[in-house]
């Protein structure tokens, strides 16, 4: 079943699910893992100037014999080696083929900018100039879009973030502000709590949901994202799985369901356990203790 599309504050369109090309191999295996992706129904390709593979993504989506509109492509300015925003489009285009990128992010506030403002700025002036349809960032917190949208003469169209039952609690202030300001959240590593925490605590009501409705618990964890708002992206070298991440576009998720992964997200990758317990309450006392303090140094009663 498709995947839904979502709209951006700039009026264009993205895929709800995209293929990410991070950490695949260079060269001919890239090819074909884009390729894999584009035959099984994915039309949406994430890569970025740091994964050194847009040449590769670029070659599996020419011979796919898709139009141009037909495909939807995100690429990054990472700052490799100090290279400047223009120098980088003009390499990311001239690699990848094309005349346009549909999306063009900042991969991290932290690496080679100058400064948020400034970066921000060059980054209009390329959807301006029509060499990037979209533009939006990436690893940005909440301080950081904050300062980026107090200069931004276009909004950003995405905040590209790591979101998982883990980490959700984490980035709900983010979340918000990102809805507030029409941002749209691209999910990355949607499946970590099963490639890097299996046996945790988010695994038991991922396991109950996959058997209530027949399916994966990695087609649940995409579920579960899409269910919070975002544009899932994800990988896979195995064509089975990226035809169940595909199937997972009409998946729905139940109040219970959504609500009992959070609970079991917010416990943490290794759960309740009594050093997770003990450093918790150790933060409570502290913080207890510097508030007691700072109100004894102003003068202020407690009691
Ligand atoms: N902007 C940024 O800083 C970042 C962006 N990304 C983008 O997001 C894309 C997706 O990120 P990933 O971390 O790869 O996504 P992901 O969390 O979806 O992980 C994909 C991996 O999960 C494996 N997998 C699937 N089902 C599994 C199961 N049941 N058990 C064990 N393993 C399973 C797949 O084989 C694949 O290797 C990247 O390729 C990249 O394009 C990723 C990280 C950072
Ligand atoms: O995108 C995934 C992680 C990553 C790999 N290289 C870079 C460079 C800059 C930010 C993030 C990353």
């Amino acid at each position: 079943m498709p995947w839904e599309i979502k709209k951006f504050n700039d009026g264009n369109e993205i895929p709800g699910i995209g293929f990410g090309t991070w950490k695949i191999p260079v060269g001919d295996t890239t090819v074909d893992q884009v390729d894999q992706a584009i035959s099984v129904g994915f039309s949406h390709i994430d890569t970025a100037q740091a994964y050194r593979n847009e040449f590769e993504a670029g070659k599996a989506i020419k011979e796919s014999g898709l139009a141009r509109s037909d495909i939807f492509i995100t690429t990054k300015y990472s700052g490799l080696g100090g290279l400047d925003i223009e120098t980088s489009i003009k390499d990311s285009l001239k690699n990848l083929g094309v005349h346009y990128i549909d999306l063009y992010l900042i991969h991290s506030p932290r690496l080679a900018v100058p400064d948020i403002p400034t970066v921000w700025a060059e980054m209009e002036g390329l959807k301006n100039a029509g060499l990037v349809k979209s533009i939006g960032i990436s690893n940005f917190s909440v301080k950081d879009t904050q300062v980026l949208l107090a200069s931004a003469k276009i909004p950003p169209a995405v905040n590209q973030i790591m979101l998982q039952p883990y980490n959700y609690a984490a980035q709900k202030s983010l979340l918000e502000l990102s809805a507030e300001k029409g941002i749209v959240i691209e999910a990355y590593s949607p499946l970590l709590p099963v490639t890097t925490y299996p046996g945790g605590p988010v695994d038991k009501p991922v396991k109950a949901a996959a058997n209530r409705l027949g399916v994966t618990d990695d087609q649940v964890l995409l579920a579960w994202a899409k269910a919070k708002g975002a544009v899932v992206l994800t990988s896979s070298s195995k064509k089975s799985r990226l035809e169940g991440y595909i199937n997972a576009g009409d998946l729905v998720l139940t109040d219970d369901e959504i609500a009992a992964i959070e609970e079991a997200g917010a416990k943490g990758p290794r759960g309740l356990t009594p050093y997770v317990l003990v450093k918790r309450a150790s933060l409570v006392l502290l913080g207890g203790i510097a508030g007691f303090g700072l109100c004894s140094y102003m003068g202020v009663s407690l009691f």
